[in-house]
């Protein structure tokens, strides 16, 4: 119950803005039932006039006949179907701006959404198990929305509208009309559980279907260099086969409405002749208007169950938008990024940064970071280093914090990080990840993404202090260049320099750098390392170090292994120590 109410409350949320437009084509679709329930009538009308002319022209001449009567019905009809025409118009147009504007809002809210998301977020969910409430589940509201909304509203009101006739004609026999009904609700509501759960299933199955191939598509390189094409596509088969058998099973149950409906409402008819007949002979209906009254309500049977049979049909469509309302509301029942609610802003790092006895794990039952404490004095540059898992990136992610500490306090200038704004806090924090990412635009829109304002001048100074800025004019459209993430024109290494730029521009005051790992050619790789020392020079910098020379610079080297301290202190002291520090080094760093 509460689910529905949930998607009631979805799906008001974002149509009562429309609630005028929503009148009307309320209206639209009474008066244009209205008017095709009436149309029957003079047709009927028009034959018996039509019928009385002919007659009299045959037998009395073409002087005694009067067609006026006949013209005038017709008249009437041409404008009975015009101005049903006028109004099925006005409902398709209106719903489809109601729809257009209503799912508009919808995807953007979901972006919004998506955008506010913490980092724990993306990690638990693949990008095209998310991209797929943008694409199949906003696309099924919105078809269901345009094409079986104006259908249900109107089927509903033919309903309503037979209702009515029917009491006004005779209470018993309506009774008998709606003998079926019952139980065919019950029968819908039964065949309408079990298809929901299978179309819940495949949607959901859609959304890992996309996430595999978005995986997969991303990874492809990887694929064909192992030679994994054909486990690829098995793999595919598996999840398709998933979303083939869940559809199936959907379109079964759904598809079963029809056929019952049709049959109760059959049944219904053979009731109400029966009940009618009997009504007759038993003398509570006049013998002569009997015939005329069961003729009647079996029509009325039909019109009535007709609806509810069209309704049914296109439940299916209906369940796929409820489906997609679901999905949709998981997203938006996420919670956000938190904040306190006394948080505040700083405009720099005046004096250090710390961890104090911090705890983290990313699943309860893991404990990743265990009582670590470290810091960082204003313009000191702090080496992190240890085997890969050992918990460097996660310390990292703390102290963005993309994600908060489960216990300990990390303080900046002795101020709890989680008592500042986020915005605030990550202004002053440059990254430079070990993968760059180059989003879509030109070279200088990639360099100047986190100060869009920057003059020229600043964006040269920091491509120089990049090492980037003559590969970059060497270019034929030099700073205009067009790249993307796929777009191929530039290597690992210069990616990365563009990202230091990226950093430089934006002034930060603390710096997180995770040292690029992968093979870069030697010029390319003393480039960075140019970079590297000219981005640190004044600045507070948390490093991973994967390269020597980069710890020999370090004020300060913490080892971390399995998720604790080992050993702390500056190259000399730790060598000193002849522990893991030193037999790293002596080793050249193997665990590059
Ligand atoms: N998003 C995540 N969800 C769950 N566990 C994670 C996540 N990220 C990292 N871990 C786990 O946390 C531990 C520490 O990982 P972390 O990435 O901090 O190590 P690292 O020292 O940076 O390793 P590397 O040098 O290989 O980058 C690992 O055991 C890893 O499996």
């Amino acid at each position: 119950m509460a689910k529905k109410n949930r998607l009631t409350h979805f799906f008001w949320h974002y149509l009562k803005a429309y609630k005028v437009q929503l009148l009307v084509i309320m209206v639209a679709i009474i008066i244009s039932t209205y008017l095709q329930v009436k149309a029957p009538e003079y047709i009927g009308n028009a034959l018996t006039e039509l019928a009385t002319y002919a007659g009299t022209f045959i037998y009395g001449g073409e002087a005694a006949a009067d067609k006026t009567p006949f013209t005038e019905i017709i008249i009437l009809l041409v404008m009975i179907y015009a101005m049903n025409w006028i109004a099925m118009f006005i409902q398709n147009l209106l719903m489809a701006g109601v729809t257009g504007k209503s799912t508009n809002t919808m995807r953007i809210d979901l972006f919004k959404k998506i955008e506010k998301m913490s980092i724990r977020f993306f990690d638990a969910h693949q990008d095209g198990e998310i991209l797929s409430r943008f694409t199949s589940d906003l696309d099924n509201i919105s078809n269901t929305m345009n094409q079986a909304l104006i259908q249900v509203l109107t089927n509903i009101s033919m309903m309503i509208g037979v209702l009515i006739m029917m009491f006004r004609q005779n209470v018993q026999l309506s009774l008998a009309t709606l003998a079926m009904a019952p139980v065919a609700v019950a029968f819908a509501a039964i065949i309408i559980g079990k298809a929901r759960k299978y179309v819940n299933i495949q949607q959901d199955s859609v959304g890992e279907l996309n996430a595999y191939i978005d995986e997969k598509i991303s990874g492809q390189k990887v694929i064909i260099t192992n030679g994994l094409e054909e486990e690829t596509i098995e793999g595919f088969k598996g999840f398709n086969k998933k979303v083939k058998e869940a559809t199936f099973k959907g379109q079964v149950y759904s598809g079963l409405l029809f056929p019952t409906m049709q049959g109760l409402s059959l049944f219904n008819t053979a009731i109400v002749i029966f009940f009618g007949s009997w009504l007759v002979l038993d003398g509570s209906i006049e013998r002569a208007a009997g015939l005329g009254l069961i003729v009647m309500f079996v029509q009325y049977s039909q019109q009535f169950y007709m609806p509810l049979t069209q309704i049914s049909s296109q439940f299916s469509m209906l369940q796929l938008a409820f489906t997609g309302a679901r999905r949709l509301n998981e997203i938006f029942d996420e919670e956000d990024e938190v904040e306190r609610p006394d948080v505040s802003e700083i405009d720099g790092l005046h004096d250090s940064i710390r961890l104090n006895q911090v705890n983290f794990a990313y699943q309860s039952d893991k404990p990743v970071l265990e009582n670590v404490s470290m810091g960082a004095k204003k313009g000191q540059m702090v080496a992190l280093v240890g085997p890969t898992g050992s918990g460097k990136t996660t310390i990292m992610n703390l102290l963005n914090r993309f994600y908060n500490v489960d216990s300990g306090e990390i303080l900046l200038d002795g101020k709890d990080i989680r008592d500042i704004s986020l915005p605030s806090l990550r202004s002053q924090i440059g990254i430079v990840l070990q993968d760059s990412v180059l989003f879509t635009g030109t070279i200088r829109d990639n360099i100047v993404f986190g100060k869009p304002d920057a003059t020229e001048e600043e964006v040269v100074n920091a491509t120089k202090q990049a090492n980037i800025h003559e590969f970059i004019m060497s270019l034929e459209q030099g700073y205009e260049t067009e790249v993307s993430d796929e777009n191929n024109i530039f290597s690992v290494g210069q990616k990365q320099l563009i990202s230091i730029a990226r950093t430089i521009i934006t002034n930060p005051d603390l710096l997180i750098l995770d040292e690029a790992t992968s093979n870069v050619d030697t010029v390319t790789e003393s480039r960075i390392q140019k970079a590297m020392e000219n981005i640190i020079a004044g600045r507070t910098s948390f490093v991973i170090a994967h390269r020597l020379k980069t710890i020999l610079n370090a004020d300060y080297i913490v080892v971390l292994h399995q998720g604790k301290i080992i050993e702390e202190g500056t190259h000399e002291e730790l060598l000193h120590q002849a522990g893991f520090y030193a037999e790293l080094y002596h080793n050249q760093f193997v665990f590059e």
